[in-house]
Formats: structure tokens, sequence, C-alpha cells
């Protein structure tokens, strides 16, 4: 059996453990620096249910990177790069799994791990740290995983311990189209909550109306241009955008609280895709909100 090999132990990364963990997968958390040579308690995971979960395992660091199996990078978009390079003992044959929302890193991944088999996994579960070593499954959601390069391919078998353990996972041929689809809600709800300091469900007051209108179509265009015959129509787009907001609506977007907590945001990995994608389609909004958050995060 597999070890499923954590990095990124935060939020998202804790979850999928834990899920991993109840169905007696294997599994161990490659942390960072920071916590060396502190005492690692077991991660206590309160699951949907409300129930508490403990989990043991085994902290790692890179230089015990030569012993793992299938690394799942679960950090910030703006830490992958980072925390790979950290890895040099990896093998280049395991394989490594980017969780992280947003896109732009797909080349710069390439490059930097040219041998091992790279893949995608675009993941809808709501996940939420409450303090270190105590996580909140706040959302059951869809797990995608694909291909980035050619050896990615041949790693389709890991999609029945994840489909056991996580509810769902399906393997798409196209996992770009996925992450646009999921980068183009974060693409309106984040900045615009991150800027009004609101949770998501006030974005729906009137007073949010028209620019939401706006960013709705700013963010539309340019993703449906690149989806090319994929495309969603802009009603389908709307209605998807709503119910996100809907069933998200007492929670704070991941940008809000990065923002509102001081810590960088995601923005260049999700705004900024959209800006540098736009190639002559009007984008006034995403552009004022990308400087605005960037002006406040500095
Ligand atoms: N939370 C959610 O519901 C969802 C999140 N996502 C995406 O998943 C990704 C992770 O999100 P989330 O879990 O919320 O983020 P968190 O900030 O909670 O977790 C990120 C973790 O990465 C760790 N990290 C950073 N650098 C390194 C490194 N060099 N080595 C090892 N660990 C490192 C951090 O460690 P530490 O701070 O301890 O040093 C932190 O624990 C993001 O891209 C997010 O957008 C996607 C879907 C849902
Ligand atoms: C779907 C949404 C907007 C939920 O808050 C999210 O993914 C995020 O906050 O990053």
């Amino acid at each position: 059996m597999t070890e499923w090999t954590i990095l990124g132990a935060g939020a998202l990364g804790c979850v999928i453990a834990g899920q991993l963990h109840q169905k007696g997968e294997r599994v161990g958390f490659m942390l960072s620096e920071r916590h060396r040579g502190h005492f690692h308690p077991n991660l206590d995971l309160i699951t949907l249910s409300g129930r508490h979960q403990l989990i043991q395992s085994q902290p790692r660091f890179p230089e015990h990177a030569r012993k793992v199996e299938c690394l799942m990078v679960f950090t910030k978009a703006y830490h992958v790069l980072g925390a790979l390079k950290e890895l040099q003992h990896l093998p280049k044959s395991t394989p490594i799994i980017l969780f992280n929302n947003g896109m732009g890193l797909t080349e710069q991944v390439k490059e930097l791990m040219p041998d091992n088999p790279l893949l995608v996994g675009v993941c809808s579960h709501g996940a939420m740290k409450e303090q270190d070593w105590l996580v909140r499954h706040t959302g059951k959601g869809e797990t995608w995983l694909g291909a980035l390069n050619e050896a990615g391919k041949e790693w389709t078998h890991l999609l029945k311990p994840l489909a056991a353990s996580l509810g769902h996972c399906e393997w798409s041929d196209d996992i770009a189209l996925h992450q646009r689809h999921k980068l183009a809600v974060n693409a309106v709800i984040n900045p615009l909550t991150a800027y009004n300091n609101i949770s998501n469900g006030q974005l729906v007051e009137p007073r949010f109306h028209d620019v939401l209108e706006q960013l709705t179509d700013e963010v539309y265009q340019v993703i449906a241009r690149l989806n090319g015959s994929d495309a969603e129509s802009k009603d389908a787009f709307r209605r998807r955008l709503q119910q996100v907001i809907e069933e998200t609506a007492i929670n704070y977007s991941s940008m809000q609280q990065d923002l509102a907590n001081g810590r960088k945001t995601e923005i260049d990995y999700i705004t900024g895709f959209i800006l540098k994608h736009a190639d002559g389609i009007p984008v006034p909004v995403s552009q004022q909100l990308y400087d605005e958050i960037k002006r406040r995060e500095a």
C-alpha cells in the first residue's frame, strides 16, 4: 500500500490526511522548518458530523524525502516552488500531486521536477484550521485528478484509494479545464469579499449588485475564451456562482481571511491569471481589485 505524504499540513492537507487515515491508508506529514524541534501532538480533526478524530502521524522533514512514495502538495500557491526545491532527495519516480488553488505554476513545476510524474488535484472540499493541529472539515466536495506530464498519466490507479477515502475522485484528461472552472468562481468571490471585508453571503446585498455583475462578466469572458468549445454558458456560470455563494454564505473566503489576518493572498494565481489572459478583453474591475489587494498585502 502506497504511503501518502502530505506537504503542507494546513487546513486542507489535514482534512485530506484525516479522510485517508480513516480508510486505513498510510499517511505522513512533511513539515515546514518552523515545526523542527517542536513537540508534534496528534492531529485533531473535527469531521463533518462534529466528531473528533485523532490522527497519529510521524512528522518528516526534507531530509526524509528519499522515502516519499507519493507526494500531495497542499501549500498555498506561492509556497509550492519553494517547498518543492527543499526536497532535493525526492526520488524521480515519486508522483507529485498539486492541490493548490489558482493557476500559473505549471510550467515552473515542470521545469523544476522534469522527471517526476506530475499531477493536479482540483478539490472542492472545505477545510478550516482552528489552531495548530486542530482542523475542521467544513464541507464535502468533489476531487478531480489529471496529469500534467506524460509520466503523470501512469498514475490513474491513485483514483481508487482517493475515491474511497474522499467520497468522490474522478480522472480528467483535461485537468486545466477543471482548474479554470474553479478559478472562475474564486476570481469573483475571493477578491470582492477580501476587498470589502465581508462574508461570501453578503455579496448578494444590493450594494454589490453592479460590481458583482461586472466582475462576473469580465471573468466569464476570459475563462470562456480559454475554454473554447468546452465553455459553459454565461447563465450556467451565474447559477454555479450563485450556488457557491449560497452554500458558503456564512463562510469567509480564503482571500478575505488571509488579508484580514495580515497574510499573503493567492491573488497572483487567481485574479493575476485573469489579467494575464485577458488579451484585449476589458477587465477594469479585476485590475482595480488586484491593485488594491496587492497594495494592502504589502
Ligand atoms: N481550505 C480550503 O477549504 C481549501 C483550500 N484550497 C487550496 O489548498 C491550498 C492550501 O490551503 P489551506 O490548507 O487552506 O492553507 P493553509 O495555510 O491552512 O495550509 C498551508 C500549509 O502549508 C504549509 N507550508 C508552507 N510552506 C511549506 C514548506 N516549505 N514545507 C512544508 N509545509 C509548508 C504551511 O505550514 P506552516 O504555516 O505550518 O509553516 C501550512 O500549514 C491553497 O492553495 C488553497 O487555496 C482548495 C480548496 C479548499
Ligand atoms: C469557494 C470559495 C470561494 C469558498 O469560500 C473558496 O474556494 C475560497 O474561499 O477560496
